[in-house]
């Protein structure tokens, strides 16, 4: 299981949070990927930790002020970018260009969708992987895998309808150890999740709970 931690724009510390991170990654062998504020890349890679961006913009080089390139991303330590998230949504030209901005920098991508037909229409843009997040559950702790299995069963099923190999993630309100065991037995190969961690009193320990079952 790939274990996705975005931090949004929550007033956590990036660098503890990254450095609980790649201590239990170590510790347990779970791979697991911290997506902090683009201006906290450089910091939060120089822990060590696998470093993804929250978004990297449908742009090349040039007169684009405001964005955040791909290559920019890269050149800060970021190995991979989160796209269309459900706060940063994008029209589905720009999922386009921001995939192959992406490619271009050498970034891996998980494309966000709200249900399983965005699912299917992502995967078709040929990301690395997709995930899928029902909107409303999205920072009430209420887990996705326990309270709409459906959505993520659906979602598996529409990613592998047009390509078998692109791996499906789901997240909102994933907290615990048995939220990421529910989402692996509904096809999810993974979890992205970001309150249960960026707010917890001890990130470290909500990440070594998250992943003991595994
Ligand atoms: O990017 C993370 C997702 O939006 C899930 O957020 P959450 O874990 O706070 O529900």
């Amino acid at each position: 299981m790939f274990v996705l931690v975005n931090l949004k724009a929550y007033p956590c510390d990036p660098v503890a949070v990254a450095t609980a991170a790649d201590d239990v990654a170590t510790e347990t062998g779970v791979r697991i990927a911290v997506a902090p504020q683009a201006a906290h890349l450089d910091r939060v890679a120089e822990i060590g930790v696998e470093t993804w961006a929250q978004h990297v913009s449908p742009v090349e080089h040039g007169s684009h002020t405001g964005s955040t390139l791909a290559e920019a991303a890269a050149d800060a330590g970021a190995t991979g970018t989160l796209l269309n998230h459900s706060e940063n949504r994008l029209r589905l030209a720009d999922i386009d260009a921001s995939l192959r901005a992406a490619e271009r920098a050498g970034l891996e991508t998980v494309v966000c969708a709200n249900n399983p037909r965005q699912v299917g229409a992502a995967t078709a843009l040929e990301p690395d992987a997709v995930a899928v997040e029902p909107p409303e559950l999205i920072g009430t702790g209420t887990p996705v895998s326990t309270a709409d299995p459906g959505i993520v069963e659906g979602a598996v099923e529409a990613a592998a309808a047009v390509a078998p190999d692109v791996p499906v993630l789901c997240g909102a309100g994933i907290s615990t150890g048995d939220d990421l065991l529910a989402a692996r037995e509904l096809g999810s190969e993974g979890v992205l999740l970001a309150s249960g961690v960026a707010k917890a009193d001890d990130p470290r320990a909500a990440l070594a709970d998250l992943v003991a079952g595994l």
